[in-house]
């Protein structure tokens, strides 16, 4: 990512440019309108999702959203494990890696043949694009699949994007689709993420739909719980913690029932259907939500109450003199948590020295007063939100 793109980023996009003026964050009625406004739109389906005529139903509006106002989508697709599972006849889905890996192998192309078939009908091309977090945790690389996408959009193709399941390991995971898709939200500048599944949206205590969520962690993840479905590998909470990151990239998210005849164009009209989380005015950059949201922190900066406050409110640096300890082993150029006295995590970033660097140098600035050391750029570092 260069500085430009990070700039540029900052400005907002159409969902962040809608949300500043009409103040959809706070007005469920504003924000159902913006969705009308909507140009870059990622559909993402689950494996519960995809059976029957889903691939059909989906090719079909798709092909009638597509290129109108300038309307362009991406698909982020989950299924190949369950159709793998299904081909090579195990079952049920497999615990050990190597075999889920070896069921999403090959599960995949099936997934892609159903995709092949039902958008060819409708005459839309297909593309499949397989990604691991380590691709997206990898700066060059995350620019190459930006820049495949944005060829591939260009060129009038459909982005199929799944993760690589045959290589991905616990590490390299990116946990669920969900989180991928909020991933790659950013990437392809989306102002909309609709997140497909088997249920009419996030539903409260007596099973009635949320219609507008303004507060994730008030008004959401306490319905979500830590659910985890046998199907899919996220559940409700992976959605919610996914619809949260992605509208701080500036993205309004809807979680809708893939069965509902064309749920996503009544979506994208502004329909109060499934329940709507809209883009946050301030958006992050791309760069400033990948290191956020997309790294994974290599250790942690714990930092005293004055350089908490001085991150906080006044947009400073960390310095080696506001370093209480580190944990953890990183290197220069990985991501960091910063841990303010409390024990909470207030805000990621980029470490410009090592860990033992970072703790000798602030062991000594503790000694001796002088010139300040930089431990983590304030280009470098997010201030996470308090929910
Ligand atoms: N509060 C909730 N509202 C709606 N669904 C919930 C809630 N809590 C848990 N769930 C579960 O989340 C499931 C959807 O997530 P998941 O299984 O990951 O589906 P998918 O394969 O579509 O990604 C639903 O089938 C439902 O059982
Ligand atoms: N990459 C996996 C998807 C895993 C996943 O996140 O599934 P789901 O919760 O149904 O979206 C597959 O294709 O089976």
């Amino acid at each position: 990512m260069t500085d430009t793109e990070d700039r540029t980023a900052t400005k907002g996009g159409a969902a962040g440019r809608a949300a500043a003026d009409a103040a959809p964050e706070l007005d469920p009625q504003a924000a159902r309108a913006a969705l009308r406004r909507c140009r870059r739109i990622i559909v993402k389906i689950g494996s519960k999702s995809l059976s029957g005529d889903a691939w059909d139903r989906l090719a079909a509006e798709v092909a009638a959203l597509r290129g109108r106002s300038g309307r362009s989508l991406v698909i982020v697709s989950s299924g190949a494990i369950a159709l793998g599972v299904a081909k090579l006849g195990l079952k049920s889905r497999p615990k050990d890696m190597a075999w889920l890996q070896a069921a999403a192998a090959a599960g995949q192309s099936v997934l892609m043949q159903r995709y092949e078939e039902a958008f060819g009908k409708v005459g839309l091309l297909v593309a499949q694009v397989l990604l691991t977090h380590a691709d997206l945790a990898d700066r060059t690389r995350t620019n190459n699949a930006r820049n495949a996408l944005a060829a591939l959009l260009e060129a009038g193709a459909i982005p199929i994007i799944n993760e690589n399941d045959a290589v991905a390991v616990e590490e390299i995971k990116f946990g669920d689709n969900d989180q991928l898709a909020a991933m790659v939200t950013p990437l392809c500048e989306a102002d909309l993420l609709i997140l497909l599944s088997d249920v009419e949206g996030l539903l409260d205590g007596d099973g009635r739909r949320v219609p507008f969520v303004r507060s994730v962690a008030r008004e959401a993840r306490h319905l979500a719980g830590a659910s985890t479905s046998g199907v899919g590998t996220g559940g409700m909470a992976s959605k919610v913690e996914a619809a949260r990151r992605a509208t701080l990239a500036g993205s309004h998210v809807v979680i809708g029932a893939a069965r509902e005849a064309g749920i996503i164009t009544r979506i994208v009209s502004g329909e109060d259907v499934g329940t709507l989380f809209a883009a946050v005015p301030q958006r992050l950059s791309a760069r400033k939500h990948w290191i956020a949201y997309t790294l994974r922190p290599r250790g942690a900066i714990l930092v005293d109450r004055g350089a908490a406050e001085a991150i906080g409110s006044k947009n400073r640096s960390i310095l080696a003199v506001g370093v209480l300890g580190v944990r953890g082993t990183f290197l220069p150029g990985d991501a960091v948590a910063v841990v303010d006295p409390d024990g909470t995590e207030i805000a990621r970033g980029l470490a410009r020295m090592s860990a033992s660097d970072a703790a000798r140098t602030a062991r000594k600035k503790r000694e001796e007063a002088g010139d300040d050391d930089v431990v983590v750029h304030r280009d470098d570092l997010v201030v996470l939100p308090s929910e």
